[in-house]
C-alpha cells in the first residue's frame, strides 16, 4: 500500500531550459557594475586565486569598466531591452511553438535574471520530471557551458526529489548548425551590392592558458570555421575578439585582423560571429560599430556585419533539430 501522505508522482512532462550568458538590467554604470561583479567573480571565468583577483576586480576593474561598457550597451539597447535578453526570449517562444505541448520551453541567464536556479525550480513545479539543460554555446567552453550547468546543478543540490537531467553537448560540427550558418551567411551576403574580398568569422576569445588546461573551445572554433569554409566553398579567416585583461589570449585578434586587411589589398570585408547564438553587445557594438571604425580607419572601403542566427526561421529549425536529438526517448515526437 502506498501511504496516503506519500508525494504523488508528477506528470512526466519534459522541460528544456535554454541558457545564455546574461546581460545588465539597464545600460547604466550601476547596473553594469552589478552584472560585471557577478560575471567576473565566477571562478570558471577568471581562473585566478580569489585573494589575488578580488582586490583587482573591486579596485581597478569595477571602477573603470562599468562606465565604458554602459556606453557600449546604450548604443545597442532596444525597446525590448538588451539584445541578448530580447533574442533569447524570442528563441524560447519560437521553440515552444515548434515543440508544441510535448515540451515546456523556458530560458535563463547565467548572470542576472531570469536566474537558472529559479527557472529549474519553476520547471520542476510545472511538473517537468525530465529537464534538458541547453547552454546555447555551439563550442564548449568551461567559462560558458560548464558554468551554466554548474549553476543548474547547484539548484538541484537543494532538492530532495530531483528531476532527471540531460545537458546539451557542443554542436560546433553538427551539420544542422553548419547548414543554418551557411544559409544565413549566404542570405546576408546576397543583400549586399558589393562583393566582399574577405569573410571573417569572429569567435569570442579565451585566455590561451585554457587551451593548455584542456578546454576544447579553440579546437572546436577552428573546426566550425573549417566546416563552414568548406560548406560555403570559400576561404574564411577565423579570429578571436573581446580580449579581457593582460594575459595572452587566443589569436589572431579580430581587431588586429581588421586593421591589417587594407594593407594586404583587402578593402571590402564581411564579418560574422558564428559562436554567438544571439546578437549581443559583443557583436553589435564591438564588431558592427567598433570593428567597422577600425577597418575604415585602416583604409577599408566596404564593411558589413552579418547577424547571428538569432530567432530566424533557419536558426530555430536548427535549434529544434539539435535539441530534439537530445530529447530522444523522452519525447515521442523528438528526432
Ligand atoms: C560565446 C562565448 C563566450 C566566451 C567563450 C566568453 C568568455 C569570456 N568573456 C569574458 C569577459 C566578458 N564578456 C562579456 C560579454 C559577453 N561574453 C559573451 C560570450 C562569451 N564570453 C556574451 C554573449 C557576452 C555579451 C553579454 C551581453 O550583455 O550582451 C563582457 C561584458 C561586456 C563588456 O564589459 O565588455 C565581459 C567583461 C571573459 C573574461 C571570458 C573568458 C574567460
Ligand atoms: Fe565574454
Ligand atoms: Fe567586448
Amino acid at each position: 500500500m502506498i501511504p496516503a501522505n506519500h508525494p504523488a508522482t508528477p506528470s512526466p512532462r519534459v522541460g528544456v531550459l535554454l541558457i545564455n550568458l546574461g546581460t545588465p538590467d539597464a545600460p547604466e554604470p550601476g547596473a553594469v557594475r552589478r552584472y560585471l561583479a557577478e560575471f567576473l567573480s565566477d571562478r570558471r571565468v577568471i581562473e585566478l586565486p580569489q585573494l589575488l583577483w578580488q582586490p583587482i576586480l573591486r579596485g581597478a576593474v569595477l571602477t573603470t569598466r562599468p562606465s565604458k561598457s554602459a556606453h557600449a550597451y546604450a548604443q545597442v539597447w532596444t525597446d525590448a531591452g538588451p539584445p541578448l535578453a530580447a533574442i533569447t526570449r524570442e528563441q524560447a517562444a519560437a521553440l515552444q511553438g515548434a515543440f508544441g505541448a510535448d515540451v515546456v520551453v523556458d530560458y535563463a541567464m547565467r548572470y542576472g535574471s531570469p536566474a537558472i536556479g529559479d527557472r529549474v525550480r519553476a520547471l520542476k513545479e510545472a511538473g517537468c520530471a525530465r529537464i534538458l539543460l541547453a547552454p546555447l554555446y555551439p563550442q564548449y567552453c568551461a567559462a560558458t557551458t560548464a558554468t551554466a550547468n554548474d549553476k543548474a546543478f547547484e539548484a538541484l543540490a537543494g532538492m530532495r526529489w530531483q528531476p532527471a537531467i540531460r545537458t546539451l553537448p557542443p554542436y560546433h560540427d553538427d551539420p544542422a548548425y553548419i547548414d543554418a550558418l551557411k544559409a544565413s551567411v549566404g542570405a546576408s551576403l546576397a543583400t549586399l551590392d558589393w562583393e566582399p574580398e574577405a569573410l571573417v568569422a569572429s569567435f569570442h576569445g579565451m585566455p590561451l592558458r585554457t587551451m593548455d588546461l584542456g578546454d576544447p573551445y579553440y579546437r572546436q572554433c577552428l573546426e566550425t570555421g573549417q566546416l563552414l569554409s568548406k560548406a560555403l566553398g570559400r576561404d574564411l579567416t577565423v579570429s578571436f575578439q573581446s580580449r579581457f585583461g593582460p594575459a595572452k589570449w587566443l589569436g589572431p585578434a579580430t581587431d588586429t585582423v581588421l586593421a591589417g586587411l587594407p594593407a594586404k589589398g583587402v578593402t571590402k570585408v564581411a564579418i560574422f560571429a558564428p559562436g554567438f547564438s544571439a546578437d549581443c553587445v559583443e557583436t553589435l557594438e564591438e564588431l558592427a560599430i567598433r570593428g567597422r571604425e577600425t577597418f575604415v580607419e585602416a583604409g577599408g572601403a566596404e564593411f558589413a556585419y552579418l547577424p547571428c542566427l538569432n530567432a530566424s526561421a533557419g536558426g530555430i529549425a536548427m535549434l529544434r533539430a539539435v535539441l530534439a536529438r537530445e530529447l530522444a526517448g523522452w519525447v515521442r515526437t523528438a528526432a
